[in-house]
């Protein structure tokens, strides 16, 4: 289990993870600076197969360093195929990363330019047993990354956010069902793909990164709602939950694969 109370405050933020967490210097860490010109068109690449089952929405949780949304994994009902992996990943969670402002909060950058947020379906390979076991494999999890840039309100968004107010401190969760997050997806899913890690502790290098080179839309008043929800639990010194983004790492020899021209 996750060890160290880590977190993105100067005491315990991405500088200090490697005192407890040496991979966080390893050679496929999480994110990084995509370039898009540095990039290598890969006609082998396939489109995304992209599948979800609205029926194994299950909650809505803030874990104390984000909020993410559950899905039941038992069975292939919300899966993952094709693009640069093989087999069938199943999605267990997604989540977003955010800024304190509109002018930083994704993990990978394009070109270097940040965006407000960034969106992470998590989905683990079934040649695993579950999650927790794909997590220590080379090709255990994918994970797609979307970008949010600032513009209109984004409605299919709003559905998450009208339920901060049950999850606003740290541990609180809620139900939440019913809800399909290919209406989070970009209308294009052009796509960048290189081998890379877990971007928060334990930082295990066992993520095949998917990140889509379209982003969706949130709107300004929809992003000072992600800032409402806390880091701190109920009782405790309130503090606002945005900056929880970890900076770009090395790339370290590592090729950036483009799956579009
Ligand atoms: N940002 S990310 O790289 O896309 C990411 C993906 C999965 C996870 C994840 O699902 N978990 C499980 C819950 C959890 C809770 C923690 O407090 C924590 O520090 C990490 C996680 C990670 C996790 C993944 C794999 C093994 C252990 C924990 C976290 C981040
Ligand atoms: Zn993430």
């Amino acid at each position: 289990t996750v060890t160290m109370s880590w977190g993105y405050a100067p005491h315990n933020g991405p500088d200090k993870w490697a005192d407890n967490f040496p991979i966080a210097n390893g050679p496929r860490q999480s994110p990084i600076d995509i370039v898009p010109g540095q990039a290598s068109y890969d006609s082998g690449l396939k489109p995304l197969n992209i599948k979800y089952d609205p029926s194994t929405c299950l909650d809505i949780l803030n874990n104390g360093h984000s909020f993410q949304v559950t899905f039941t994994d038992d069975a292939d009902s919300s899966t993952l195929r094709d693009g640069p992996i093989s087999g069938i990943y199943r999605l267990k969670q997604f989540h977003f990363h955010w800024g304190g402002s509109d002018d930083k909060g994704s993990e990978h950058t394009v070109a270097g330019t940040k965006f407000p947020a960034e969106l992470h379906l998590v989905h683990w390979n079934t040649k695993y047993p579950s999650f927790g076991e794909a997590a220590s494999k080379p090709d255990g999890l994918a994970v797609v990354g979307v970008f949010l840039k600032a513009g209109d309100a984004n409605p299919n968004l709003q559905k998450v956010l009208d339920r901060f107010d049950d999850i606003k401190a740290k541990g609180k969760q809620t139900s939440f069902t019913g809800f399909d997050p290919t209406c989070l997806l970009p209308k294009s899913l052009d796509y960048w793909t290189y081998d890379g890690s877990l971007t928060t502790p334990p930082l295990l290098e066992s993520v095949t990164w998917i990140v889509c080179k379209e982003p969706i839309s949130v709107s300004s008043e929809q992003m000072a709602r992600f800032r409402s929800l806390l880091f701190t639990a109920d009782g405790e010194a309130e503090c606002c939950m945005v900056d929880n983004y970890r900076p770009p790492q090395p790339l370290k020899g590592r090729s950036v694969r483009a799956s579009f021209q």
